[in-house]
């Protein structure tokens, strides 16, 4: 189906690099006046990838009361958080104190705007790293397109001088986004040091051998929000393609619908993952933690289905140790000294601005960028 004439769509504009070095810009039209008209065009046609629904899974769940209980009992739940972390790279986590009704209400304002009144509620409308609104890892005019609409910020550092840090892309509408979510943030920077230390522990390494590499004054906390509408053809489009997270841990929570997101497991395939939302949150390894835990843990390749019929909001903070920072694997655990080094020292901003360059891919090829030959 094509743009019907009748209707007046507006579009996102990415500029890239093509193949020949020249620059060029592209206009991605909004999902959401597609959505609203029931149209779709072939450029969210992406063919060659996985669109079945499997039998949904949940994951297994962490009860945080449990780790932070005394020494000895809260063993039988570090052992569970290993093994999830290893096998999935992902887990829930429950009991965790992080309070999220103020930020489903702002991520559902925002997205409830128009896109004129979105455009204008973000300060700036570049891209730096997929930084930004409305911005997809595009990069050629052929590539399938993400059926969604997202927006990205840095919640961590905060700077002093916004106009050259943080792209002054925090919407002022609505008036609370920013509060609402830099205290969601806060709370949440210190359930993933809790949980840093919890990994570190359950592969018989220094408690402190993750956490100490994320230091609270020069952290870096990404947040993305997300936003899938209904889409006519869940059997062609794909609301995000296949990737793995280049932080270090992702926190995820999800909203409105659930059983989009699938996780793909060497042995099982792609699973769909569902979970109730009753405030559990999912924690998911990245690449950067993949690097520091030797392999050990692994970061998890997934991608985010849509639906015909609800639309389904989502919230990741990605938590990365200092962009000038030497990251490079722990070893010492359970694998004893003999352990073989799978991972290269990387410079955190080095890997990561790797990772944009060359995503999006068809595999987990951009850890190969700190793979030891
Ligand atoms: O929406 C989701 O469930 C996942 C989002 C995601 O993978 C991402 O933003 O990197
Ligand atoms: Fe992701």
């Amino acid at each position: 189906m094509s743009l019907n004439e009748d209707h007046h769509f507006h579009f996102h504009e990415a500029t890239f690099i093509n193949q020949n070095g020249e620059l060029k810009t592209t206009k991605i039209p909004i999902v959401q006046e597609l959505s609203r008209t029931n149209h779709f065009p072939k450029r969210f046609i992406a063919s060659g990838h996985y669109h079945a629904d499997t039998l949904a899974q949940t994951p297994p769940v962490i009860d945080i009361a449990k780790l932070r209980s005394p020494h000895g009992s809260r063993t039988p739940e570090l052992q569970r958080l290993a093994a999830a972390a290893k096998e999935w790279g992902l887990f829930l986590i429950k009991n965790h104190g992080v309070v999220m009704d103020d930020v489903k209400d702002v991520v559902k304002g925002f997205f409830g705007l128009s896109y004129e009144e979105k455009k204008k509620c973000v300060g700036s409308y570049e891209s730096v790293d997929n930084m930004g609104y409305g911005k997809n890892f595009v990069k050629s005019e052929d590539q399938p397109l993400d059926w969604i609409d997202r927006l990205t910020m840095k919640a961590a550092p905060v700077y002093v001088d916004e106009s050259t840090n943080d792209l002054s892309v925090w919407p002022n509408k609505p008036p609370n986004f920013r509060v609402a979510i830099e205290k969601y943030v806060e709370e949440s920077r210190k359930v993933l040091d809790g949980l840093l230390q919890d990994l570190a522990a359950s592969l018989s390494l220094d408690q402190n051998a993750f956490v100490q590499q994320f230091e609270p004054e020069q952290s870096e906390i990404k947040v993305r929000v997300n936003y899938y509408p209904p889409c006519p053809r869940p059997d062609l489009a794909i609301g995000i393609m296949p990737h793995s997270d280049a932080s270090g841990l992702t926190l995820l929570l999800e909203f409105g619908a659930t059983g989009a997101l699938q996780v793909h497991n060497p042995t099982s395939g792609w699973v769909t993952l569902s979970w109730p939302e009753d405030n559990s949150l999912l924690v998911n390894v990245g690449d950067l933690l993949e690097i520091m835990s030797n392999g050990v843990l692994k970061s998890m390749w997934h991608q985010v289905r849509t639906k015909v019929d609800v639309e389904r909001f989502s919230l990741a903070c990605f938590y990365n140790p200092p962009p000038r920072s030497v990251i490079e694997p722990v070893v010492g655990g359970g694998g004893g000294s003999m352990e073989e080094i799978m991972y290269k020292k990387v410079v955190v901003e080095e890997y990561v601005s790797n990772y944009y360059k060359i995503s999006p891919t068809t595999s987990k090829e951009a850890i190969m960028y700190a793979r030891v030959k």
